[in-house]
């Protein structure tokens, strides 16, 4: 294994054909629908899982791939990335979701198009506010505080005063309690049984993911159809059951959650015949879809960003100790606040540059609603377009001759001064329709980091095996053993 050596397909010449679809020059053609093995570029052993990842164009530029029936073409150069993202022209949709991707997101913010996703935004705004997250920060702290007493209990029970955790799936059960307790505050138990039965879903997104949808097909009743459908089913009802009592509590407030302050939002005072009259924004429907987004939106990903710190961190240990000094200088041995947390240079660094080269979202979609020129580019109407978020920011032209190195630096004068172009870092996207929960996951992330760094140092484990996968988010696909020791040791 090199040391951060990053997951990306080495470009197979045998396999390009020149000339489908777009113009003949520019456009390279693949066919990326077998799932395939590969070596990751430093020899490590890299699994790529399940779905088909796009190759590497030799020079560069926009190519073309299948991925289901459907032809996309993949869009590798800045300027046609931005002209997609900040959408100027109104021409770019999201792509149709999968049957099982929409069951698990619903029609909320991420899904919505038009005067819908203006509405819908209006209201989940406020949630995310920099001055509601700082006191959301008290609760992530909160959370990941048993786990490390747990930790320290355990090494300290070792004879070897050590002890070896899987932070893979063990970010993602964190992940999911800080959700459901900033999400549903009192509510969070029942909020963690609807995580539950949304992982239920995902694993059964990423079974059916490359199956042909066949028109028609998403309505019989078959046996993977019945199981979504029950689930789906089973979340609303959950969700209803929490949302119902809130509003029903009119007058007493509804709570400094995400869910309370979305609801406080939702209502708007119309001037009715009989005075004033409280009505809801968003339907029941859609709030309870958003529910499911601030979910699955707001857990996994961030479970990613962490997991790979931890791998980047484990193989970089100067770098592990220039934030264990960050930490422990501005906070000693207190836990973290808010105003600590925002002003942790080096972490911030850090964690960019994880998002640089272990993107937790590999892919954008979007579909142009009508026949449009993208540069040199005709693309007719409903033709699929990818934004390959880990080719785009391995791009030497843009990052530098090392952009396939680990090197936190370069985001020492900001995002904007990283790269030669500005808005290089696509991770949370770019644009209207960039990441609303940008700011509660790097808040999030810093507190988990924080607490572990103040107590543990840490190197990976002989068992790791390196093989990032791409289950809907970028994962190691055998998880991430990590050794802890507990620094007073
Ligand atoms: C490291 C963590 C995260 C990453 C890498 C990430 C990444 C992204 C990306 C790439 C998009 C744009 C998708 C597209 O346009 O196709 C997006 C949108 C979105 N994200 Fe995140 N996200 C993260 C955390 C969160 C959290 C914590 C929440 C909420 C609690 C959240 C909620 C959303 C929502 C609602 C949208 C849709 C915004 C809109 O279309 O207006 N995300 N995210």
């Amino acid at each position: 294994l090199r040391r951060g050596a990053p997951p990306v397909a080495a470009p197979r010449r045998g396999r390009h054909v020149q000339g489908a679809g777009g113009p003949r020059a520019a456009l390279q053609v693949s066919q990326g629908q077998q799932p395939r093995r590969q070596e990751d570029e430093g020899g490590g052993r890299c699994a790529s899982a399940g779905r088909p990842r796009p190759q590497l164009s030799p020079q560069g530029g926009p190519f073309l791939y299948w991925f289901g029936p459907q032809p996309r073409i993949c869009l590798l150069d800045y300027e046609s990335v931005r002209q997609v993202l900040f959408n100027k022209s109104g021409h770019f949709f999201k792509i149709d979701a999968h049957p099982t991707i929409l069951a698990l997101l619903g029609k909320g913010l991420v899904l919505v198009e038009g005067t819908d996703w203006v509405r819908h935004r209006r209201v989940v705004n406020p949630a995310f506010a920099m001055d509601k997250l700082k006191t959301m920060t008290t609760t992530m702290v909160s959370c990941a505080e048993p786990l490390i007493k747990e930790w320290e209990r355990l090494a300290s029970s070792n004879e070897s005063r050590e002890v070896e955790v899987e932070f893979s799936k063990l970010f993602q059960d964190l992940t999911a309690d800080i959700i459901s307790h900033t999400g549903f505050g009192s509510s969070y138990k029942q909020g963690k049984e609807v995580f539950h039965t949304q992982r239920q879903l995902l694993a059964l997104a990423v079974a059916t993911l490359l199956n042909v949808q066949l028109p028609g097909l998403k309505y019989l009743p078959t046996k993977n159809n019945r199981l979504k459908w029950m689930l789906d089913k089973k979340i609303k009802t959950m969700l209803m059951a929490i949302i119902q009592p809130r509003l029903a509590s009119n007058g007493g407030g509804y709570g400094d959650d995400l869910l309370g302050l979305m609801l406080e939002a939702c209502l708007t005072t119309e001037q009715g015949e009989k005075g004033d009259e409280l009505t809801l924004t968003l339907t029941m429907d859609e709030i309870i879809d958003e529910c499911k987004t601030f979910f699955f939106a707001g857990h996994e990903t961030t479970s990613r960003l962490l997991t790979w710190t931890m791998f980047l961190l484990s193989v970089y240990p100067e770098w592990q100790e220039r934030l264990r000094e960050e930490v422990l200088r501005e906070r000693g041995k207190e836990n973290p606040t808010a105003d600590m947390l925002n002003k942790f240079k080096e972490m911030t660094m850090v964690l960019l540059e994880t998002l640089r080269l272990y993107t937790p979202v590999m892919v954008m979609l979007r579909k142009p609603i009508s026949d449009i020129r993208l540069g040199s580019l005709s693309i007719p109407k409903g033709n699929g377009i990818a934004i390959p978020i880990p080719f785009l920011h391995r791009d030497k032209e843009v990052w530098g001759d090392n952009a396939n190195d680990f090197d936190p630096l370069r985001f020492e004068n900001g995002i904007t001064n990283a790269a030669k172009t500005p808005q290089a870092l696509l991770s949370f996207s770019i644009g209207p329709r960039s990441c609303i929960g940008q700011n509660f996951a790097m808040l999030e992330a810093k507190s988990v980091m924080a607490m572990i760094l103040k107590k543990f140092s840490f190197t990976l484990s002989s068992s790791y095996v390196h093989a990032p996968a791409d289950h809907i988010t970028l994962q190691p696909k055998f998880g991430l053993p990590i050794v802890l020791r507990p620094l007073d040791v």
